[in-house]
């Protein structure tokens, strides 16, 4: 993976030349296989994310794959988990030395595996933490994405894509492989259910065109727009109250993410609540010994 963070130009966004920007670039970094994910970029993937969550000046993320491709000039977000690593429990590890090599072959790559280490689907953790992470979360597609690469692409807030080169693909299915959770439930919620159902069961590639058609991207855009795209978002974003955005993206996901949904919503509702006198007067009347005063404090209706 790589992390950038964003720097002011100087130009349109009222920054001086050579500041940080509120907004991180995380990107696959495999464009050779269609950033394809093994164990170790799902690692990275975690930790840029949680980075971002955890940095208080970062308003937005924007998630996007590197390319093109040395070998044939391809775009790619993600094509999802690296086949030739799949072993009979999930992704498998491999040493260090296989692990910067593209080119090696499969069967040199199989016996190079970490055998100590179990196979990972470790990627469902990346979905959880793109979900709990309070900042909208901007999948900028410039090619390919397909497999667990198309379930981060619906798991995460809103998704911009190059209209000449992004292309569409739930392959799982091919290679009997299923994200039966976020990638599948919430593209139905998002799309509506028979419209997933055929993504998934007849596997059909589709342009950007058709995905904003579908609802399945915000928009479809000239490929040298669209990081310009993702930018603008995160830095409109960043223009917003912070807490209107943790709360309504808490919100909107609350109601499909059950009582771990209720959670994350409930947690920031105590934050605020943290935040008034009365809460406070609460804190206090423990620490004073004595009985709390709510007198000050009506019940509103
Ligand atoms: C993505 C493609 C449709 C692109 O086709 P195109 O013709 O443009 O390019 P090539 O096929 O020639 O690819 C170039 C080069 O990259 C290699 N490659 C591409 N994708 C992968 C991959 N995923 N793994 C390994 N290698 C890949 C390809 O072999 C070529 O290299 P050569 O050396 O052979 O020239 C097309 O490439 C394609 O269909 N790719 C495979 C997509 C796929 O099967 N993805 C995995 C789906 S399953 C998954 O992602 C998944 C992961 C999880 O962790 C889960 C966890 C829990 C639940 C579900 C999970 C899940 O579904």
């Amino acid at each position: 993976m790589t992390f950038h963070r964003l720097v002011s130009r100087g130009k349109s966004d009222h920054t001086p030349a050579g500041e940080d920007l509120p907004v991180v670039r995380i990107a696959f970094d495999r464009p050779a296989i269609r950033n394809a994910f093994r164990p170790h970029t799902v690692d990275e993937l975690y930790r840029c994310i949680d980075a971002a969550r955890c940095s208080p000046d970062v308003a937005a993320i924007i998630l996007t794959g590197n390319g093109p491709s040395p070998r044939d000039g391809g775009y790619s977000f993600c094509s999802g988990g690296d086949q030739r690593i799949r072993g009979a429990a999930g992704y498998q590890y491999e040493s260090q030395e296989a692990a910067g090599d593209e080119d090696l072959a499969t069967d040199a790559r199989r016996e190079r595996i970490t055998k100590g280490r179990l196979g990972r689907l470790h990627i469902l953790e990346v979905q959880r933490l793109m979900r709990a992470t309070p900042k909208p979360i901007i999948a900028a597609v410039p090619g390919w994405t397909t497999g667990g690469g198309h379930s981060l692409m619906v798991v995460a807030d809103m998704a911009v894509a190059s209209r000449k080169y992004a292309r569409f693909k739930q392959v799982d299915a091919n290679v009997g492989s299923f994200d039966a959770g976020y990638g599948s439930a919430l593209l139905a919620r998002q799309i509506g259910d028979k419209r997933a159902r055929e993504i998934f069961f007849l596997a059909e590639t589709y342009d950007a065109e058709q995905a904003e058609k579908w609802g399945v991207i915000n928009r479809a855009v000239d490929h040298a727009e669209l990081e310009n795209t993702a930018v603008e978002w995160g830095l409109t974003v960043a223009g917003k109250s912070p807490q209107a955005i943790r709360m309504l993206k808490y919100a909107f996901n609350m109601v499909d993410d059950g009582i771990a949904g209720q959670q994350a919503f409930a947690g920031e509702a105590t934050r605020m609540a943290y935040m008034t006198n009365e809460a406070q007067e609460g804190r206090d009347a423990f620490l004073e010994y004595r009985e709390p005063d709510w007198s000050p404090y009506p019940y509103y209706f």
